[in-house]
């Protein structure tokens, strides 16, 4: 592999699950960027935000997610708001490629909606909440490499399949050698 895949995209729209399952079929590295931010931290996201605040959590995401880039070759999960920032976008440029996920609302509502893991949505109307970030959101998604658009009836493999043929349609280079 010529390079790191990233996967970024709205929350609940399965970046952890599909990178996942995307890095066991080409037989590479998995990291989520969240869970190396909990690692490291020894607190879970919500205990982050709710004891440091977002501007902590979103520092501690830029140095976890440019060490983990510096490292082996693989597929990295990114969390929601981190192509949102300028500088890991930069970061995730010069390291390869970003994977753009998508959905619609209903699906994202659908996956997110079960687990309160998201202290972003944790307002009084956390639809609302989602639909808005996602229209703050979307156009900056837009400027990733490659979109990959998921719904309800695509399951985690399928999804997976189809962002590894994206790659090798697109940017056949990133695989060399896989
Ligand atoms: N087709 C699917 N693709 C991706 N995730 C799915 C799918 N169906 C259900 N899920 C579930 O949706 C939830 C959110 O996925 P997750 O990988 O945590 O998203 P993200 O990391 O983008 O926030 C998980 O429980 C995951 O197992
Ligand atoms: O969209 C966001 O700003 C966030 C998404 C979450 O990750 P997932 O996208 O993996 O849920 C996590 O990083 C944090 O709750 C903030
Ligand atoms: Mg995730």
């Amino acid at each position: 592999m010529q390079g790191q895949i990233a996967l970024v995209g709205m929350m609940g729209v399965g970046k952890t699950a599909v990178g996942q399952e995307i890095a066991r079929q080409l037989g590479v590295v998995f990291t989520d960027i969240d869970t190396e931010i909990e690692r490291a931290a020894a607190m879970s996201i919500p205990e982050i935000f709710a004891r440091d605040g977002e501007a902590f959590f979103r520092n501690r995401e830029s140095v976890v997610l440019q060490r983990i880039l510096e490292g082996p070759r693989g597929v990295v999960s990114t969390g929601g708001g981190a192509w949102i920032q300028s500088q890991n976008r930069t970061l995730i440029r010069a390291s390869g490629i970003a994977i753009w996920l998508d959905a619609d609302i209903e699906t994202l509502w659908a996956r997110v909606r079960q687990r309160p893991t998201r202290p972003l949505l944790l307002t009084a109307n956390p639809k609302e909440t989602l639909q808005t970030l996602i229209a703050s959101r979307r156009p900056v998604y837009s400027s990733a490499d490659i979109c990959v658009t998921t719904d309800s009836h695509s399951d985690i493999e399928t999804t997976a399949r189809r962002v590894i043929a994206a790659i090798r349609r697109d940017r056949p280079e990133m695989l060399e050698g896989k």
